[in-house]
């Protein structure tokens, strides 16, 4: 059977024929522009191909790390699809973690790494991240080593947003020493503002940072939210950071504090209690958080917000990694879940479940630039179609935005080709 080639570049293959064996889709998702490290947080150049060596090296090396070393371990929990690697990637600031709209499908045992001056923060790897049931028998990795849970909740779903799952409930009683903050997410899409005040309200049972949460209908037009604390409450909190740095970090955030009734934490303050499945039975939420943040992860507004927050929480501690280490992943295992968020993305989900990923080139192009060829291997004929498409328009548009995120993920240019095959 002859050989057909979809492109959508210019890398020296034939044109389409009919009756295609394989199909490739390739993009060129240009234009040039300075090339830059992949892995480094800093902008160091060096070759694309090279870069698996230096992430390597950079791993296996002793950390850079300053003086006085501060460090925080971040586990983020939260239900599927509630934008959990969203809100990393852009506290990364670039895209490394897959992302999709379908749910339990983005599960990465990565590492995110932020290093800001003598600070790191890192996510712990084991996406803890996604909490069913099956997760609870392997439990909280990622919980276990954390020094502060965020906890996302997705406000635009409105059958889960007025309570805590089960099993995020159940993740934070069994670790009532590890100090919680309550993310909202999605606050772009949530139409009526004024519903952020009940959600927030329902899911701290009303206390936040030992404080009963007053909330005063002082809705704004730009949808600011205003939240006051009023007289400490019997509830046993740890000691917390609001007080100390609330201005700093909630500035500009959803959360105006500017009514200072019922400060910090006194010092006092004990920690939650170890909570029994019989006690969670009709809990909805935890008034143990420290804070609340609302945000819109995807559009990365008030994320900066809560990255000056969790940089303030970081204690003296030994860094873990490299100061330019992005990610613990290798490159080529982004370029692989990139590919795959896309298929996922554009097919049912039986047909992402079949492919077989073979990357078959992977090297320098004279321009510098980064040149893959990866091989999709499907079981059977009927797949194969469904991923090239009509005329090879989902192959091609798959390559094409692939192509795009490598590009902003290596910060280099990057020429991709897919090959559809049925596996042999
Ligand atoms: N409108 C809007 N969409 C968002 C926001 N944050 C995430 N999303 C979308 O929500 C979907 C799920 O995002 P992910 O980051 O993959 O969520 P996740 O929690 O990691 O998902 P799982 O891996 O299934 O647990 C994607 O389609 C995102 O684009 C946000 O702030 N606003």
């Amino acid at each position: 059977m002859g050989e057909a080639w979809r492109w959508a570049g210019s890398w020296g293959f034939p044109a389409a024929e009919a009756g295609a064996a394989r199909l490739w889709a390739a993009s060129w998702a240009s234009p040039p522009r300075p090339r830059l490290p992949l892995w480094a947080s800093t902008r160091r150049p060096w070759p694309p191909t090279k870069v698996s060596e230096e992430q390597k090296r950079l791993l296996e090396n002793r950390p850079d790390q300053p003086q006085n070393p501060k460090v925080l371990r971040i586990a983020i929990i939260g239900a599927p699809n509630a934008g959990k690697s969203t809100l990393s990637n852009q506290l990364l600031g670039r895209k490394v973690f897959p992302v999709s709209k379908k749910v339990h499908t983005t599960r990465c045992k990565a590492r995110g790494v932020i290093t800001h001056q003598d600070t790191q923060l890192v996510s712990p790897g084991d996406k803890g991240h996604n909490l069913d049931e099956a997760m609870l028998t392997d439990p909280w990795d990622s919980m276990k080593h954390a020094d502060l849970v965020l906890v996302l909740v997705d406000v635009s779903d409105h059958w889960t947003r007025n309570s805590l799952s089960k099993e995020v409930l159940k993740c934070l009683s069994q670790f009532p020493h590890i100090p919680s903050v309550l993310v909202l997410n999605k606050v772009d899409i949530l139409k009526k503002k004024f519903l952020l005040l009940e959600i927030a309200t329902d899911l701290t049972e009303g206390i936040v940072n030992g404080k009963k949460l007053e909330v005063k209908s002082t809705l704004k037009q730009d949808s600011r939210i205003h939240i006051t604390r009023a007289s400490p409450t019997e509830s046993k909190v740890p000691r917390s950071a609001f007080g100390q740095e609330k201005n700093q970090a909630q500035e500009g955030s959803g959360l105006d504090r500017s009514s200072d009734v019922g400060a910090a934490g006194t010092g006092e303050a004990q920690r939650p209690e170890h909570h029994g499945p019989e006690d969670l039975k009709h809990k909805k939420g935890w008034p143990h958080f420290q804070e609340i943040f609302m945000l819109a992860a995807l559009r990365g507004e008030e994320v900066d917000t809560l990255k000056r927050y969790l940089l303030m929480q970081a204690k003296p501690g030994p860094w873990e990694f490299h100061s330019d280490v992005l990610t613990s992943q290798s490159p080529q295992e982004v370029c692989d879940n990139i590919i795959r968020e896309k298929i996922l993305e554009y097919l049912p989900l039986e047909v992402p479940y079949g492919v077989t990923q073979v990357t078959e080139m992977w090297e320098e192009g004279e321009c510098g630039e980064l040149l893959i060829v990866q091989s999709l291997l499907v079981p059977r004929e009927s797949h194969k179609r469904m991923l090239i498409g009509r005329g090879g328009k989902v192959i091609s548009r798959i390559a094409q935005e692939a192509g795009q995120d490598l590009m902003n993920a290596f910060l280099c240019d990057v020429r991709l080709k897919l090959k559809v095959e049925v596996k042999g």
